[in-house]
């Protein structure tokens, strides 16, 4: 599937391994999340464009590349999502932070959102929204047509735990957005949450349960 990348490196999956286990606490848990967007970050960032800058090194002045172009703009589903934020700003610390606000209704499993608000102007930038968990896709697909609609156009997508249902459901509604996937799960259970999965990773973060 274009544009679809489903990551194979063995430290995310032995970390995902980690947070699957019920008994992994909070703590650990946060810490994880973090580690793996790092990892996954490393991975979903290796085509940002480049540009040669006039350095002077203690022993001539050279040519040497940067990463060109507006300051990227990592942006997390809350709550869950914001456990990534530090992963990507620990590789790209100039990035700036959106946010949007959406919640799934636990009866309708549809998205609802209560806040957003993204880095002005959106159009240049590289986007990179995160969110640990990809279920039946509806958050994901809301968030991005929330992008686009702000100008929104380069959008990379970071989940560290997809759902079939999701992953197909993001792809069709948005085949132009680059989706970075640490682990694809088997399904999702009547109640569509991902199973083997991990639970909820907003409570599992934040200790909400
Ligand atoms: O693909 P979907 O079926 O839309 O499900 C995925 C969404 O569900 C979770 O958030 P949740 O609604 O639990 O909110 P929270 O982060 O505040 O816990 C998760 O972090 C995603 O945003
Ligand atoms: O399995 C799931 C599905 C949606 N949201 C979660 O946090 N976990
Ligand atoms: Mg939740």
């Amino acid at each position: 599937m274009e544009n679809v990348f489903i990551m194979d490196h063995p430290l995310i999956q032995h970390k995902i391994s980690i947070i699957r286990n019920k008994n992994t606490g909070t703590n650990e848990f946060r810490k994880l999340i973090e580690e793996i967007a790092i990892l996954m970050g490393y991975e979903a960032l290796r085509d940002l464009p480049l540009e040669d800058v006039t350095v002077e090194t203690p022993i001539e002045t050279c040519q040497s590349p940067m990463i060109s172009g507006k300051k990227l703009a990592v942006v997390p589903v809350l709550r869950a999502g914001l456990g990534m934020v530090n992963g990507i700003t620990t590789l790209v610390p100039s990035a700036k932070i959106g946010h949007i606000g959406l919640y799934r209704d636990p009866v309708t499993h549809e998205p609802h959102e209560y806040y957003c608000k993204l880095p002005d102007p959106i159009e240049q930038r590289q986007i990179v929204l995160v969110d640990p968990m990809l279920a039946t896709g509806g958050s994901a697909v809301a968030a991005v047509d929330f992008i686009k609609q702000h100008g929104g156009k380069n959008i990379k997508c970071m989940f560290i735990i997809a759902a079939p249902e999701g992953m197909e459901r993001l792809h069709k509604a948005h085949p132009d957005v680059q989706i970075y996937i640490g682990h694809l799960d088997r399904e999702l259970n009547e109640n569509a949450y991902i199973c083997p999965g991990l639970g909820d990773a907003g409570d599992r973060i934040f200790g909400t349960k």
